[in-house]
């Protein structure tokens, strides 16, 4: 590609891996076609990926992939005894999954390596590689220089089956970071603010890129914090250009060859001095403070100067009941450093945790780390709970039993979301997000409110003390301890090995292909739900106790919306059958309305679908029968998966006509006979007095999105043109 233009990093890596070279890409608008070095896969995105994969009747990943079993171990016990269960309750799904890997050529981690984005770290990602990952946290990888992008699992089919994969062109936003952190302010606190100046629709369809004297400030891990959290402003991923952290990092990790490589290359791994950005955010590290967001959006960003007098006029449980540290956003070793340095100076002063306290290592990698360096001892003499490897209480694999559910509590957590129900399901748990080291401060004193630049403790013997600034290692003087061997390697040989999928499983299930456009307008159709406010991928298909039947499509529809708020009641999970008039639960409406052959749209708000990569948001609605999602505006992930499955998703030309539209009307999809790139389509709106308006509608579609659209699916689009 020869550009006339000084370029970004991130167009640098971008267009790098361009199919076709001689592309012209236009930030915003040009549908790229690119050429990822390695797909990643977690273990409740990837069943579903995989049984695409099996359904398209490919041989084998052509690209590098990986599978990370992190999602499904449940926290409840402790690391051993969680990890054993996991591996007993969850055999099934691990069988299936590991043939699966072997059978197409794929790598496995299995249960108990760690959580996909520090493995991914540890292992695979490198300055200037292009990478995709069914999770929306991929971009932590961004920490090493990567573009790491989270798409849906049929993004990755694309993908492993040697196709290229789609990304419309994105807007870069520039980060200038200036001076350097200071005091109690981390890598976290970075993101934290940008979170609450972009806000969590900020960044979708754009890169962020940092850049400026404040990166050689940050270490490697602490750069994948802040790239992991730019999921939380929609951001199509965030990246770092190379610097000695990283080569530090590289070296740390066993790959000196990478690293001399990088430094042989780094020009072409930062942007070029003239670069234009499309928007530039300057934060100045020297003046930064830590910051605590939430609760419920991870965009209600609090400055810790303010925090105290928010938590007393907005009336949030004072009370800290559990911190938690740890999650794939902060479980390096640093991380786990800083925040045991703080529990040794309360242990010095005979001073325990007064909160609960769990942490979950990123990886074995990590956690034997961190056991020999008697962190973990640290730990669990403040009454820390250390558990598994794995995701845990962040994506509400918690059984959590100290606080009754619908208890109204607080919780602090160095996760990177905090919607409402999803760590334990409680929809009056008040979850914020903050650094490792401050929850871990706060917990100690077993307050929200806590502040350790103003506050004290008090030491057993009465005297009161404040806690020093956290001091840690970057990384392990002693080198990194690799734990025990968790990695089952691609077979050269699988031709013999069987996945099995049993007809009478309640967790997996082979999928029929979805049919394909009637070649019709649709006509009178119901809305099942008007969804009012924030509907993140939680909300329309939530995880926790459901991430059992995340490769079992009927019975995961069973959570179809059942978080999402219904503009007529205010209520979640109660809405209107029109065919009887009576209310029921959202997936048994859809349920009575494929059964009747009644088809149904959904009309939604501001970022639907914001969150997680997963999928079954899309899956399942069109699954029961839906056929398109309205609204005033998508999250990228999500609006993508709709496209890949067959649904329509369509934004209100006008956002104010979403107010237009009662739970009631019954709407009719016109145009369709006309669909085209850039076309408008129209809504006739149809009120139960027979009143219409029509409503005009805009899509992102373009002529191959189109197809899929026809096909009833992308999937049904590669298999009709891999047989062709
Ligand atoms: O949906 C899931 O599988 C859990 C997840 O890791 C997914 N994600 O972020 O894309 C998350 O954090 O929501
Ligand atoms: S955000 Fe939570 S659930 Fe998602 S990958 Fe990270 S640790 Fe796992």
């Amino acid at each position: 590609m020869t550009l006339d233009r000084p370029l970004t990093l991130a167009e640098k890596v971008v267009y790098g891996h361009l199919d076709d070279p001689t592309t012209r890409a236009v930030r915003g608008e040009t549908y790229l076609k690119l050429r990822p070095d390695r797909v990643a896969m977690q273990d409740a995105t990837a069943q579903m990926a995989t049984l695409q994969f099996i359904s398209a009747g490919l041989p084998t990943t052509q690209v590098p992939t990986t599978v990370h079993c992190d999602h499904l171990i449940a926290a409840q016990e402790g690391a051993g005894e969680d990890l054993a269960r996991a591996k007993s309750e969850n055999a099934e799904v691990y069988d299936f999954l590991s043939s699966a890997s072997s059978k197409y050529g794929m790598g496995f981690w299995r249960p108990g390596s760690g959580i996909i984005h520090q493995i991914v770290l540890e292992n695979y990602a490198f300055p200037g590689g292009l990478m995709i990952g069914t999770d929306s946290h991929t971009p932590n990888a961004g920490g090493l220089g990567m573009v790491a992008v989270g798409v849906g699992g049929a993004d990755a089919v694309d993908v492993m089956a040697g196709l290229p994969w789609e990304l419309k062109a994105p807007k870069i936003i520039g980060v200038k970071l200036s001076g350097k952190l200071t005091g109690w302010a981390s890598a976290k606190d970075v993101i934290l603010k940008v979170a609450g100046i972009l806000t969590v629709k900020g960044g979708t369809g754009a890169i962020i890129e940092y850049f400026g004297e404040g990166v050689d400030s940050l270490s490697c891990t602490g750069m994948g914090t802040i790239c992991n959290m730019g999921a939380e402003i929609g951001a199509t991923t965030s990246i770092f250009p190379y610097n000695s952290r990283m080569g530090d990092y590289l070296n740390a990790t066993g790959r000196q060859g990478i690293a001399s490589l990088a430094e042989t290359y780094s020009e072409n791994l930062r942007a070029d001095d003239s670069a234009v950005y499309d928007q530039i955010i300057e934060v100045d590290l020297s003046t930064l403070e830590p910051h605590v967001n939430g609760p419920f959006t991870p965009d209600l960003a609090h400055p810790l100067s303010q925090f105290k007098a928010a938590v007393e006029k907005q009336g949030w449980p004072p009370e800290l009941t559990v911190g938690l540290i740890g999650s794939c956003t902060n479980s390096s070793y640093e991380d786990m450093s800083r925040s045991a340095s703080i529990v040794r100076q309360a242990l010095d002063k005979g001073v325990k945790s007064k909160s609960l306290f769990n942490i979950t290592p990123g990886s074995e990698q990590v956690r034997a780390t961190i056991a020999r360096d008697g962190i973990i001892d640290t730990f669990e003499e403040t009454g820390g709970t250390v558990l598994a490897n794995a995701c845990g209480p962040c994506i509400g694999q918690w059984n959590r039993s100290d606080v009754p559910k619908g208890t109204p509590n607080s919780i602090v957590t160095s996760f990177n979301r905090n919607f409402s129900m999803r760590n334990d399901g409680n929809p009056q748990t008040h979850t914020f997000i903050t650094s490792p080291e401050l929850v871990t401060a706060m917990a100690l004193s077993g307050r929200l409110d806590f502040n350790p630049l103003t506050d004290e403790l008090t030491a057993a013997d009465g005297s009161s003390f404040k806690l020093e600034l956290p001091k840690g290692d970057e990384l392990p003087a002693r080198g990194y301890d690799p734990g025990e061997d968790t990695f089952q390697p691609p077979m050269e040989d699988a031709s013999a090995v069987k996945v099995h999928v049993d007809p009478s499983s309640a967790r997996l299930q082979l999928l029929e292909p979805f049919q394909a456009w009637n070649g019709s307008d649709y006509e009178d159709l119901p809305i099942l739900i008007k969804a009012l406010g924030k509907c993140t991928t939680d909300h329309i298909s939530m995880a926790g106790p459901w991430l059992k039947y995340r490769g079992h499509l009927d019975n995961i529809s069973n959570n179809m919306l059942i978080g999402a708020v219904n503009a007529e009641n205010g209520e979640i999970n109660s809405v209107k059958n029109s065919l009887t008039g009576e209310y029921g639960a959202v997936p048994d409406v859809a349920r009575a309305y494929k059964a009747a052959g009644v088809q149904w749209v959904v009309v939604g708000d501001e970022n639907y679908g914001e969150g997680s990569s997963r999928e079954h948001a899309a899956l399942e609605p069109r699954h029961l029968g839906g056929v398109a999602v309205l609204v005033r505006s998508f999250a990228r992930i999500h609006e993508t998966n709709l496209k890949k499955q067959g649904m329509l998703p369509l934004t209100f030309a006008t956002p104010e006509d979403y107010d237009k539209i009662d739970p009631e009307d019954k709407l009719s999809i016109t145009g369709l006979s006309t669909f085209a790139p850039g076309v408008p389509l129209s809504v006739v709106v149809k009120k139960p007095g027979g009143v219409t308006l029509n409503v005009t509608v805009n899509h992102t579609f373009n002529a191959d999105q189109i197809e899929w659209f026809k096909a009833g699916s992308a999937l049904n689009k590669i298999k009709s043109d891999l047989l062709s």
